[in-house]
């Protein structure tokens, strides 16, 4: 059974200048730890403003737990929990205090559904009388957390809870996700980091307003498949020049300590590039061949696009 469903949902901004969501459809399963993924600004808050209520699509439709975002608002806000990137909590505020404020404001107590939240806040009970604005990221986000919890919500949207925060404490709140996952509630959690791909049951792939695919990770990188060359070299801002030239190449980008090139050909030998490196005047010339990963995936999606 679908918790979400969202059909050709479009939203401008500016008098329709800015296109925030471009005819966006897909469902997220009851149950499911789902992905939105994309860098900054591709739509991703617009998407979740909108699915929580707050936000009014230009057209389209959508339901959250069989609720409609535009005539249900009122059962949609019950059923719930949104955090979102910025400002979700009270600054001047302790933790105690927002905690019990954001469960006042649900009718309901903090002690009811502790249950619910116990795993994460034992993590920050022992700054309870901390107020918000002087704790770490990582703590601000395990209370934002419990806030958003707070009323036992059957769909949770996050969004880019991970960004700015150190890696052990992303670690950490993937894994009390997937605790949350197995209680049963519906996650839908946006990201700019690819990597966090791999956490998700399924993910979406958005980029400048649009949804580029939507699919588990396997089955995203399957149908995607592309032949690519790792290739490192000493002079690497002259060889992704020369790569991008090569007659055979589809596209080339740098990746940390190597460029990623796509060619054409499926059984293209790195002997020839190789020959024609050398006639570039490329030493300590690397090449590999590599299975594309996410980001290899996402460049060429966007490319397709
Ligand atoms: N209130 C607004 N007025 C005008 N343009 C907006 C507004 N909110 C968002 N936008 C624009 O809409 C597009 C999508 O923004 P959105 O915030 O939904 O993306 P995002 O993926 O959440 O990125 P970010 O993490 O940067 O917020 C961007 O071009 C953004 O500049």
């Amino acid at each position: 059974m679908s918790s979400v469903i969202i059909e050709n949902i479009t939203k401008t901004y500016e008098k329709g200048i800015v296109k925030a969501l471009d005819n966006v459809s897909f469902e997220v399963k009851s149950g499911e730890l789902f992905g939105l993924i994309g860098a900054d600004g591709a739509g991703k808050t617009t998407l979740f403003r909108i699915l929580t209520t707050l936000l009014i699509p230009d057209s389209g439709k959508a339901t959250v737990a069989g609720f409609d975002v535009i005539k249900d608002l009122k059962q949609i806000r019950q059923i719930v929990g949104y955090m979102p990137g910025k400002f979700s909590l009270y600054q001047d505020l302790s933790i105690e205090e927002n905690l019990n404020f954001f469960a006042t404001v649900f009718g309901t107590t903090v002690e009811e559904n502790f249950e619910l939240i116990r795993d994460i806040y034992v993590q920050i009970e022992p700054f309870k009388k901390r107020l918000a604005g002087k704790l770490s990221g990582g703590m601000k986000q395990k209370l934002a957390l419990c806030c958003a919890l707070i009323h036992e919500p059957k769909v949770l949207f996050l969004d880019e809870p991970t960004t700015g925060v150190d890696p052990v404490s992303r670690k950490e709140f993937w894994e009390m996700l997937g605790r949350l996952k197995e209680r049963g509630i519906t996650i839908i959690v946006s990201t700019p980091y690819m990597d966090e791909a791999k956490l998700c049951d399924r993910i979406a792939l958005i980029q400048n307003s649009k949804i580029l695919d939507v699919d588990t990770l396997e089955g995203i990188l399957t149908k995607n498949k592309q032949n690519l060359f790792a290739v490192s070299s000493d002079n690497m801002y002259q060889l992704l020049k020369d790569l991008r030239a090569y007659t055979d190449a589809v596209s080339c980008f740098a990746f940390g300590q190597h460029h990623h090139l796509q060619v054409k050909t499926p059984t293209s030998s790195d002997e020839k590039l190789r020959a024609y490196l050398a006639h570039r005047n490329h030493t300590n010339v690397s090449i590999e061949t590599i299975n594309p990963d996410i980001e290899d995936t996402f460049i060429k999606l966007m490319q397709d696009a």
